[in-house]
């Protein structure tokens, strides 16, 4: 089942009701650096007294299994029963790993995000997937999990840095190429900036829900979601763990998107013309990730532990044209670094 989600002015309001709920024995708040100093004065007022801070470093680099640790033994310190609720206070780091250890404390407690990104505004606060990185692998260890609700302020964009809300719009991005071609056509009309971002948000949630309600545990329909993400966690993980060189999410599922159109031109499945709008609005708003052409074999290899992929065999979700994802396409790792020569040429 779809968590509720309250957008705009109301959400904050909204949270405080539940969490003066008498069901609820204490509240806990998950921030990170950065979220604890630029989000939490807006979000304080709505909290009870009594509410406790766990504060962790910001950045991937801290998704893991040590933070978790901590999270647990904070948890636990303060005596924090079934009845606790943990509010996620900010992007998908926060929201993923809060959700994974929410769900993992005493067998699972309630929480609710309060996503500060666009990135999480638009995506990762919605549909139940929660997780870590693990052995250099993104989202290694996770369970599917429903946040009780999710509340989503829009003002919390204010403080997020450019490159940030461009990495979010890599989502978005996805989203329309997989199931809205005239969002996407008038977007790139338009360009990127200066947007409105409540009803960009409003239609990237509907998009996902819907596509969640079909098939919750991604079996199916749910790889869909996925686009840009079989080439794009390659890369990203593959990065992630060479100090110096990591990108954002979105920038490598920007880069993904871009290979993986690539990919689906390869198949039959989309005109080169396609490819070209995609590629041309793409790499107008982000730079190329650098890497080197004797690491595409090894980046392709990372996809081997993608999680749509049953045993030897890389599923990858393509496009059958702008607006229409196709999910279980097989590649190989070959193709995949042949893509990643295509994009390393753009
Ligand atoms: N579960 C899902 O469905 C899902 C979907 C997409 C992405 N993800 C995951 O989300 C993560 C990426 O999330 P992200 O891009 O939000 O990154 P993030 O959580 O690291 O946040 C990005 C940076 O912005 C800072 N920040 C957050 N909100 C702010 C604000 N309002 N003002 C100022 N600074 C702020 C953070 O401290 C951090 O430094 C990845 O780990 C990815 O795997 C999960
Ligand atoms: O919600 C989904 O389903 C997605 O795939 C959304 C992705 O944007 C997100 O990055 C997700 O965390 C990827 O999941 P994974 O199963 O590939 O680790
Ligand atoms: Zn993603």
């Amino acid at each position: 089942m779809n968590s509720t989600i309250t957008i705009g002015p109301e959400a904050l309001p909204a949270l405080a009701e539940l969490l003066y709920r008498p069901a609820v024995s204490r509240v806990f708040v998950l921030a990170d650096n950065h979220t604890a100093r630029h989000c939490l004065p807006l979000l304080e007022p709505q909290l009870p007294a009594d509410y406790c801070l766990i504060e962790i470093p910001d950045g991937e680099e801290y998704k893991t299994l040590a933070t978790c640790d901590k999270v647990w033994c904070q948890l636990t310190e303060q005596r924090a029963d079934r009845h606790a609720v943990l509010v996620n206070l900010g992007g998908g780091v926060i929201t993923d790993l809060g959700g994974f250890s929410a769900a993992l404390y005493k067998r699972g407690i309630r929480f609710v995000h309060v996503p500060t990104t666009l990135l999480a505004q638009v995506d990762a606060s919605v549909g139940g997937k929660t997780g870590i990185d693990f052995q250099g692998y993104k989202n290694q260890l996770g369970v599917f999990q429903e946040a009780a609700a999710v509340f989503i302020e829009p003002r919390f964009l204010d403080t997020l840095d450019p490159r940030q809300l461009k990495a979010g719009y890599a989502e978005v991005l996805k989203h329309w190429l997989i199931a809205d071609a005239d969002a996407f056509n008038t977007q790139r009309r338009l360009g990127w900036l200066n947007q409105d971002w409540a009803p960009i948000i409003q239609e990237s949630i509907a998009l996902k829900q819907r596509i969640v309600e079909q098939d919750p545990l991604e079996a199916g329909p749910r790889k869909l979601l996925n686009f840009g993400h079989t080439v794009g966690h390659a890369l990203e993980s593959y990065l992630l763990n060479q100090p110096g060189r990591e990108i954002l999410h979105g920038e490598a599922v920007a880069a993904g998107i871009v290979c993986e159109s690539w990919l689906s031109v390869q198949r039959g499945l989309l005109e080169a013309e396609e490819l070209e709008k995609i590629e041309t609005f793409v790499m107008s708003i982000y730079e190329r990730v650098p890497f080197i052409l004797i690491e595409t074999q090894t980046i392709a290899e990372l996809a081997l532990q993608d999680k749509k992929n049953r045993g030897k065999t890389i599923n990858c979700t393509l496009l059958n044209g702008i607006g229409n994802g196709v999910f279980n396409q097989v590649v190989t790792v070959a193709e995949i670094a042949e893509s990643l020569h295509y994009y390393h040429r753009l």
